[in-house]
């Protein structure tokens, strides 16, 4: 399981800005390869991409990552055994020598960390979910859909960043999978028969020109009606609020703790959010609202936790972005209760595992994640099944970029079940 070599070079994410890959070669010739994804939400404790424009490394951005792996990672690594990926991850965590992985950058480190786990996983002529997750692993996520996109994503009128179906009431990842799809189907024939437009925004999802945020949830509905289900037994609704974006919207406007709806030219407090989205789940079958509150808002976490946390889902993007340090003080200071899981976030494949295992030793759920931009890579999609995490939130099934994972975990299905 030796490592003979690792490359590393540009590649174009689903935004046509470039990303890393790196390749892992084993002596005893498997390969394992591995791309990294990219947010335009970004939390603002994540660790640091090296990114064209903001290069801290050689002054090259992307091209800087992909230097840092051949000149410093790969040197480092050679001879490693890779079955041993904690002991390379912390190589790298060491070799980078900063808080938030800015010096090699946590592109450059995490295109290695999992192209190593592929690259052991195919020397033991394993899958990567049954090498990561052993024969423990073994249920098929739950899907988030974003099926309607707002917020940064999208040129749409929505302030909110995410509109999700989640098919909750089938018992096989393929069942879930079609009718999530055909709601979407159902949801593009209604809205151009209302003459909106049905381009997508970046993770797949439709961006039409509605007014008010709560439009959108009455034509999820609708599309889950219409195309045969019933909402809040076989579809239930998720929304990622992104409210660090409206956070920052109104510190901006110089108006420090409120938020800014800037698209509606509306400003709340933490109290009116909290009281907003209490509404919203009193009106819609709301299984999960990510980021309802920003990622300094501490205190008005504990508060939300309070009003909803038990009956929703609330999960820490932005407030966690996947760091066992933000999640252990989740913890203790009970401000939600569930994790969203971005490998790109902390920047290693096991740091990423022990945020996943510290969320659910504590009874939390932990949500596997893809990024804005994104590649072909499918590392999430075994992720989700390797430690049974239950829902995976991937996009609208209508960007190969988001399609290739559901197609992943469609064959993981086939192979397990
Ligand atoms: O906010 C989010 O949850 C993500 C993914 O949907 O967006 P981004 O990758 O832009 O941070
Ligand atoms: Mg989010």
């Amino acid at each position: 399981m030796k490592i003979r070599d690792i490359l590393a070079r540009e590649i174009l994410d689903s935004r046509g800005n470039p990303t890393v890959e790196a390749e892992v070669i084993l002596k005893c010739g498997a390969r394992g390869v591995a791309s990294v994804p990219s947010g335009a939400s970004t939390g603002a404790f994540e660790a640091v991409e090296l990114r064209d424009g903001e290069s801290r490394y050689m002054g090259m951005g992307v091209r800087g990552a992909v230097k840092a792996v051949r000149q410093i990672i790969a040197p480092g690594l050679k001879g490693m055994d890779a079955s041993r990926q904690r002991e390379i991850d912390q190589w790298m965590i060491a070799e980078d020598a900063t808080a938030n992985k800015s010096h090699l950058g946590a592109n450059a480190i995490l295109a290695v960390s999992l192209a190593v786990a592929k690259a052991a996983a195919n020397g033991m002529k394993l899958p990567l979910y049954r090498y990561l997750g052993g024969c423990g692993a073994r249920e098929l996520p739950i899907p988030m859909m974003n099926v309607i996109n707002g917020g940064r994503h999208a040129d749409s009128s929505m302030n909110i960043q995410e509109f999700m179906i989640m098919p909750v009431g089938f018992m096989s990842f393929h069942e879930r999978l079609e009718a999530g799809t055909r709601v979407f189907h159902t949801l593009k024939r209604i809205l151009m028969a209302e003459h909106y437009t049905t381009s997508v925004g970046d993770e797949g999802g439709f961006a039409p020109a509605f007014e008010r945020d709560e439009q959108a949830l009455d034509f999820l509905i609708r599309a889950i009606e219409e195309a045969g289900y019933q909402p809040g037994r076989h579809f239930r609704i998720a929304l990622d609020v992104a409210a660090t974006e409206m956070y920052d919207a109104a510190l901006r406007e110089g108006k420090d703790g409120m938020y800014y709806f800037w698209k509606s030219g509306i400003y709340k407090t933490p109290e009116e959010m909290i009281a907003y989205l209490k509404e919203l789940c009193d009106r819609y079958p709301i299984y999960s609202i990510e980021d309802g509150l920003a990622e300094e808002d501490w205190m008005h976490w504990e508060q939300l936790n309070r009003t909803l946390g038990s009956r929703v889902q609330l999960v820490g993007d932005d407030l966690f972005v996947t760091n066992t340090e933000r999640i252990r003080k989740g913890i203790r200071q009970n401000a939600a209760n569930a994790v969203l899981i971005k490998v790109n976030q902390i920047g290693t494949l096991t740091e990423t595992l022990d945020a996943i295992r510290m969320t659910k030793e504590n009874g939390w759920r932990a949500i596997i994640s893809h990024r804005s931009g994104e590649t072909e890579d499918t590392t999430i999609a075994d992720l989700a099944v390797a430690v049974n995490a239950g829902q995976i939130k991937t996009g609208a099934p209508s960007r190969t970029d988001r399609v290739a994972k559901y197609n992943r975990l469609l064959r993981i299905e086939e192979e397990i079940w």
